[in-house]
């Protein structure tokens, strides 16, 4: 069980008029799935990054399990929504990258690497050179990579925004597959309320100038799909109807926060 924690987190951007962000404070536990909602610009991007240890804040700290995060580190793995993948590098090559910078052997990698590309659906692809794959299959690489550290944490930055509908419903699922099976902490970043209440445990609503937390909503859908109800059942109850629009209200402040 690993805890990741961000405590009073403030910080302003140089020549910024108010602080991107503002006394944020949240906590994610170990099999939690955080998903942070909120206006362009109420600091979610920053957030993320200084969690990842990119970005450090001017006042506050994020720790995990007691330690201060001081810069980036295997246990808090990224996951961009432009893959970010090495194009010199096959797929498995990319996949088992993490396990290189841990100095496991050539066929130590493989092994862990045909492994993940199974879990991602891609056993087929191994061998093949990045730039052949479709963007649904670059960014199911892309979580395969970050899975290869075995990470106490996943963090999301938009990463299924540049995914067709259809690709985009195929890797919620797996993703919620992920998050159950390896019990990571997950803190994901979307714009689509749909996607936040299917992914969610929990959703952190942000608002900007300042950017600050306004609401933090609990919700058993995610758990619902685990137990075997089907998505499109879900999606289409009354009660995610009303849950979405009671999660934008708060989103575009259209009640009292
Ligand atoms: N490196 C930077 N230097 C200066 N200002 C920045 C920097 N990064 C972000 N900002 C500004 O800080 C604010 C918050 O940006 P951030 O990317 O964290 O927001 P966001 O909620 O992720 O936005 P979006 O939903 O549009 O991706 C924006 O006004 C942005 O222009």
């Amino acid at each position: 069980m690993a805890q990741l924690d961000f405590a009073h987190i403030t910080t302003t951007y140089d020549g910024a008029a108010s602080p991107v962000l503002s006394d944020v404070s949240l906590s994610i536990a170990s099999g939690e799935f955080v998903v942070v909602i909120g206006r362009s610009g109420c600091g979610k991007t920053t957030l993320l990054n200084i969690a990842a240890g990119f970005t450090v804040p001017d006042a506050g700290r994020v720790t995990l399990d007691g330690r201060p995060v001081t810069g980036p580190g295997a246990e808090r793995a990224v996951v961009f929504q432009d893959d970010a993948l090495f194009p010199w590098l096959t797929t498995a090559e990319n996949v088992a990258f993490a396990l290189r910078l841990r100095g496991e052997d050539k066929a130590g990698r493989r092994e862990a690497a045909d492994a993940l590309l199974q879990r991602v659906g891609l056993d087929a692809f191994g061998d093949r050179p990045i730039w052949q794959l479709s963007g649904g299959q670059r960014q199911r690489i892309g979580l395969a990579r970050a899975l290869a550290a075995q990470p106490d944490f996943l963090l999301m930055d938009e990463p299924l925004g540049a995914l067709d509908a259809m690709t985009r419903e195929q890797m919620q699922e797996l993703l919620l597959d992920i998050s159950h099976e390896t019990r990571a902490g997950i803190l994901l970043i979307t714009h689509s309320v749909e996607e936040a209440l299917f992914l969610a445990t929990r959703i952190v609503v942000m608002a900007p100038s300042p950017g600050r937390i306004v609401r933090s909503l609990e919700f058993d859908f995610s758990r619902r799909i685990l137990a075997g109800e089907s998505a499109r059942s879900i999606k289409t109850s009354p009660e995610f109807a009303a849950a979405r629009a009671s999660v934008l209200d708060l989103v575009f402040d259209r009640v009292p926060a």
